[in-house]
């Protein structure tokens, strides 16, 4: 069954063989072994060719769902590559079917932080974002494209781009070498971006520790529909519970979706009101952190905390240990099979220790129903 990922990583997902041949190259099956992605949308197009502003949303043939509110959990897409440092899009199949049958998460944030997106290029960033569209487009409900770049020109060619091949929404983060040092820059900036994708959820992504752009939300918030018809919502990851609140309590979560992106303390920006989150954990644990939402929406507060507190301990361990990106890596490929390789320099592979010390701390972890 060439072309079927499933097999190729974990035994328990082999396909039914009879639901495969009634199938055949339907849902399910990957759809090609990923060459190189073809090269759409990188070529600037007049407004009139770009059409009107509901085309870039709905693209033909994508079953991903337009309209429908971002919400509960989106993994942050780590980058696979390949031992010499390329990008490896042909895991991604794999990566798509591991997320939706072993983690239950169907949302997906792509070349943001731990996808590694500022040290990617423009064409890898395009090649990314066309191989998740192109794989997810019957399994997954959103696919997310970070399109922030420290030039703006380079941001709106990814903005088209990510509109052209039928994303379901962008993403912004602050440029973070010239910062922006007042509101009406950084929006001017965002502005400039989304009105490239007039057709495509824009959500602003705020990470001021790695950014240093401290713009509070909340300000940043206030009357930006009128300059940015498109915006749709906000990722914060940020510590700063009380903007966030704010930003909620004057907005609503009806309006706007808010999605969170520190992951060890999600139970608190829940108890705000956050519409779900967006965070590198989701990739591995997914699963055990749908069941802290199930548990904080009954409401049983207990067992929420339960699982807030046991996520915790894994992450105040690894943090301990030195924990980023690098470390994702090597945690997701050895929870999920899938090699998601070498991170690209400056950073450099997790030790051989740090991934030992993780696993024996993972597999320790006594869950609630032990499942
Ligand atoms: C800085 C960073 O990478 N943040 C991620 C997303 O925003 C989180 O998902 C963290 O990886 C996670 O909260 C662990 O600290
Ligand atoms: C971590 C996160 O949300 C990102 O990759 O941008």
């Amino acid at each position: 069954m060439p072309g079927d990922c499933t097999l190729l990583f974990h035994k328990k997902f082999a396909p039914n063989p009879l639901h495969a041949s009634a199938r055949g190259a339907a849902r399910g099956l990957c759809l090609t072994p990923a060459g190189p992605a073809p090269r759409r949308g990188g070529v600037r197009r007049s407004r009139a060719e770009r059409g009107p502003p509901t085309a870039a949303a709905e693209p033909p043939g994508s079953s991903m769902t337009p309209g429908k509110k971002l919400e509960g959990l989106v993994a942050a897409a780590i980058t696979p590559m390949t031992p010499d440092g390329q990008i490896n899009l042909s895991v991604i199949c794999q990566y798509v079917d591991y997320l939706v049958r072993e983690q239950n998460v169907k949302n997906i944030f792509v070349n943001g932080t731990t996808g590694e997106g500022l040290s990617l290029s423009i064409q890898e960033r395009k090649q990314l974002a066309e191989e998740w569209v192109r794989q997810g487009k019957d399994k997954l409900d959103h696919v997310i494209i970070h399109v922030g770049a420290l030039s703006l020109p380079e941001s709106q060619d990814l903005a088209r781009h990510a509109a052209a091949i039928g994303a379901s929404g962008i993403a912004v983060i602050a440029p973070f070498f010239f910062k922006p040092t007042n509101k009406d820059e950084l929006v001017a900036f965002l502005q400039k971006v989304a009105s490239e994708a007039p057709g495509v959820p824009f959500y602003y992504y705020h990470i001021p520790p790695l950014t240093g752009v401290k713009i509070r939300v909340e300000e940043l918030l206030d009357g930006i529909r009128e300059q940015i018809p498109t915006f749709q919502g906000v990722k914060f990851s940020d510590t700063d519970l009380l903007d966030l609140a704010q930003c909620i309590n004057k907005n609503g979560s009806e309006q706007f979706a808010f999605l969170y992106g520190v992951d060890e303390q999600l139970l608190g920006a829940l108890a705000v009101g956050v519409n779900g989150a967006v965070g590198s954990t989701y990739n591995y644990l997914g699963r055990k952190t749908e069941l802290m939402l199930q548990a904080f929406a009954k409401p049983d507060l207990a067992l929420a905390q339960k699982y807030q507190f046991l996520i915790g301990e894994f992450l105040n361990f690894v943090i301990k240990l030195g924990f980023g990106v690098a470390q994702t890596k090597a945690v997701m490929t050895f929870v999920s099979g899938i090699p998601m390789g070498p991170p690209r320099l400056p950073l450099v592979n997790a030790s051989e220790e740090f991934i030992a010390k993780a696993k024996a701390k993972l597999d320790s972890i006594a869950w609630p129903n032990s499942d």
